[in-house]
Parts: structure tokens; sequence; C-alpha cells
């Protein structure tokens, strides 16, 4: 309150302010932290995974002993023992097209602390039909972006910046690629940074793109946006219309893996491209199967299924049609967590090929076939 340009005034607005956070994960922990610390009076926690101890090193709010618990609920407690006066919401939902306006209707502002392209897509469209600011953050291995979109009258949304999604298999999460946590750190402190200053006035409402690099020199560096594209499907004037949001199919959209709501079971009517762990151990049993495995070199040689041949992701998305084989067997893709392997068995079947995916990858194998085999 002390602080110059800020003062009473701007701890009042903070207090009158309610900010939503989507992902309670690596970019949603530091974030919401500094949130409620600073006295925002309302903090809507959206976050439909539980904890688990490989999040520890970034999702600085969960501990070991919430190991399991919802995440919502875990940011939630640990935020009320910081500052017991902030209203907080845990929701324990994941965000989809059917839920987004009602759930995230009730905020002033939207954080963008998720994982994934389809649930970028999402949070962006939504943000424009409710006409409300969106501080969007990711990070990846030892680099993050920041960018605030659909700021005022004339900020830029997601798809002004990015209407193609990026190729899928040059995605990854954070479990797929790894990350140094204190990266997560930066750019989720720098999310609350930019609520902080849209709900007190101090920011001067121009978008940029700001990227980090922990191991670039600079290490920052910002870059200038345009304003709204009016030939943006979401937010323009001469755009054609993206339609209703509920209609949407983000995830066919963003071509490729399914964030962990869909791939947590088998979805009704995939049975004919994806297949369970235990039914692949079956089909192992009783038939003729070829199981690629197209997991990086290091991790294939960490441990793999019995029988199964190692192909590298890029090769086999270059070349499906060099797997179209005569035989009767059928082709089974596996990968550690159940995205890579839905991509390929997407390109082969593209090429041919009659292929199914393993859901939920090895992990998914050594939960419910083989308990001794690795996890990693
Ligand atoms: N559609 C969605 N609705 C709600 N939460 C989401 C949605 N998509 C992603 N998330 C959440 O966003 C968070 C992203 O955080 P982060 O990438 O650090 O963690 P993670 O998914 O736990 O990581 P890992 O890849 O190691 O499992 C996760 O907690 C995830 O559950
Ligand atoms: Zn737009």
């Amino acid at each position: 309150m002390i602080l110059d340009g800020f003062g009473l005034p701007g701890q009042l607005k903070l207090q009158a302010t309610s900010v939503v956070v989507v992902g309670a994960g690596g970019l949603g922990c530091p974030a919401l932290q500094y949130l409620a610390a600073a006295g925002v009076g309302r903090i809507g926690i959206i976050d439909h995974d539980l904890v688990e101890l490989s999040n520890l090193q970034r999702q600085i709010l969960h501990n070991e002993s919430r190991l399991g618990l919802p995440k919502a609920q875990s940011a939630a407690i640990a935020l009320q023992q910081i500052n017991s006066r902030v209203q907080i919401d845990a929701i324990t939902e994941a965000l989809m097209p059917g839920n987004a306006l009602s759930l995230l209707e009730p905020y002033d502002i939207i954080l963008d602390c998720t994982d994934n392209a389809p649930t970028r897509y999402l949070l962006s469209d939504t943000a424009v039909q409710l006409h409300k600011p969106l501080v969007s953050g990711a990070a990846q291995k030892y680099e993050g972006q920041l960018c605030t979109y659909n700021l005022g009258e004339s900020g830029p949304c997601y798809r002004c910046l990015f209407p193609k999604p990026p190729a899928p298999e040059t995605t990854g999460t954070c479990e797929e690629t790894g990350i140094l946590g204190a990266v997560t750190g930066i750019i989720g402190n720098l999310q609350a940074l930019e609520a902080i200053k849209i709900i007190t006035g101090l920011h001067d409402g121009k978008p940029s793109l700001l990227i980090y690099s922990a191991l670039g020199i600079p290490p920052f560096r910002s870059i200038k946006l345009r304003n709204r594209k009016p030939t943006c499907p979401a937010c323009g004037v001469e755009g054609e219309k993206v339609g209703k949001i509920e209609d949407i199919d983000y995830v066919q959209f963003c071509g490729g893996a399914r964030p962990d709501w869909e791939t947590l079971g088998l979805v009704a009517g995939t049975t004919q491209t994806r297949i369970s762990a235990k039914d692949l151990k079956h089909a192992m049993e009783t038939e003729d199967v070829r199981i690629l495995d197209v997991r990086p070199k290091t991790e294939f040689g960490i441990c793999h299924l019995p029988t199964s041949i190692h192909v590298p992701l890029r090769e086999l998305v270059a070349h499906p049609a060099t797997f179209v084989r005569s035989d009767d067997a059928e082709t089974y893709v596996v990968c550690r967590l159940g995205n890579d392997s839905q991509i390929a068995a997407d390109a082969l079947r593209g090429a041919g090929v009659v292929a199914k995916d393993m859901v939920g990858g090895l992990r998914a194998w050594s939960r419910d076939v083989d308990p001794e085999f690795p996890i990693y």
C-alpha cells in the first residue's frame, strides 16, 4: 500500500477482483501463490488432475502429504494457509467445450496455465466471447513464453497469432520432454504480475509476446504484436466465425494427441483405433501382433515390451508407408504416456496400415498389466 503508483486504491482493486487460474500445475502454482498473497478477492482454480510425486519438482503448492488429492483442492488448502480471507473456488473438473463459458463467466481475468493445444484454443475462444483478458503462459525444457490476449478493445487473441495449431509431433507436455522447475516459476510469476498490472491499471495495454530462455543471452526478449486481426475467425470483424464453442472439436482441430482428460479411459467409439493395455496383453497371447515402440532410443533401452520393435516417431511419421505388410499381424503402437503413439497410429492408418495405439502408454502397462515394468 505504500508503493508509489499502487497505494491503497491498488490494494482495494485487487480485493474487488476475481481471477480464475486454469491448471494448478507448474505455471498455475506460482501464479496462484502470488495472487493469493497479493490479496486478490476471489480466486477460481480449475484442474481435474491429481497430485503426483513427479509434479512436486515444480508444482510448489502441492506437497508429499497431499499426493493423490485433486490438485485444485491441494492448491486451495495451500492458498488458504497463505491468506485465509481470499474466497477460493476449487473446481475439480476439466475445462471442456461444454462447460467453459459457465465455469469462466464469473471471473474478471483468466489465466491459462495449462499444457495442451486444444485447451489453449478453447480458452482463447471463450475469453473472446466473454470479453475477458487471457493471460497465457507456456513453459518447456529451458524455455517459456508469456502473452496477454484479448486485452481491451483491440488486443489480439490466440488465434490471431496462431491460426493453425502446431504439428502434434513437434509439441509435448512437461512429462514427455522434461522441464526445469524454476522456469515454470518464472513464467507463472509473470502471469500473476500481468494480472495484477491489469487489475490495478498499471498495464500499458500494448500487446507483446515475451520469450524467455534460461540459457539464452539475453534471457528475455519481447516482441511487439499487432492488434486484433480483422480476418481472425474468433475475434475479427471480417472473420468467418468459429461457431458455438460447445460444438467445436478442439482435439480434432489440433490434429493429434488428446489431452489427458480424454485418455483417462477408452472413449466411446474409439475401440476401432485404440486398445487398452490389458487387451493388448491378451492380443499378444492369442494372436500375431506387431508392436512398434515410438519412444526415443534411450528410453527403449531402459525397458520395452517383449518382441516390440523400436521406430523413432519422426521416422515413422515421415515414412509411414514403409510399415505396410501383407501378413495378418495387427500393428500396435506404444509409447511412454500414450500421446505419441496416437500420432504414429494416425500416420500409419493414413498410409493404409491397420494400426491401433495403446491408451495410456507403458505407464498404463505397468499400472494395469505388469507392476514390475519400470516407471520412469
Ligand atoms: N482442459 C483442462 N482443464 C483443467 N485443467 C487442465 C486442462 N488441461 C490441462 N490442465 C491442467 O494443467 C496443468 C498443467 O500443468 P503441468 O504441465 O505443470 O502439469 P502436469 O500435466 O501435471 O505435468 P505432467 O506432464 O508432468 O503430468 C495440469 O495440472 C493439468 O491437469
Ligand atoms: Zn483473434
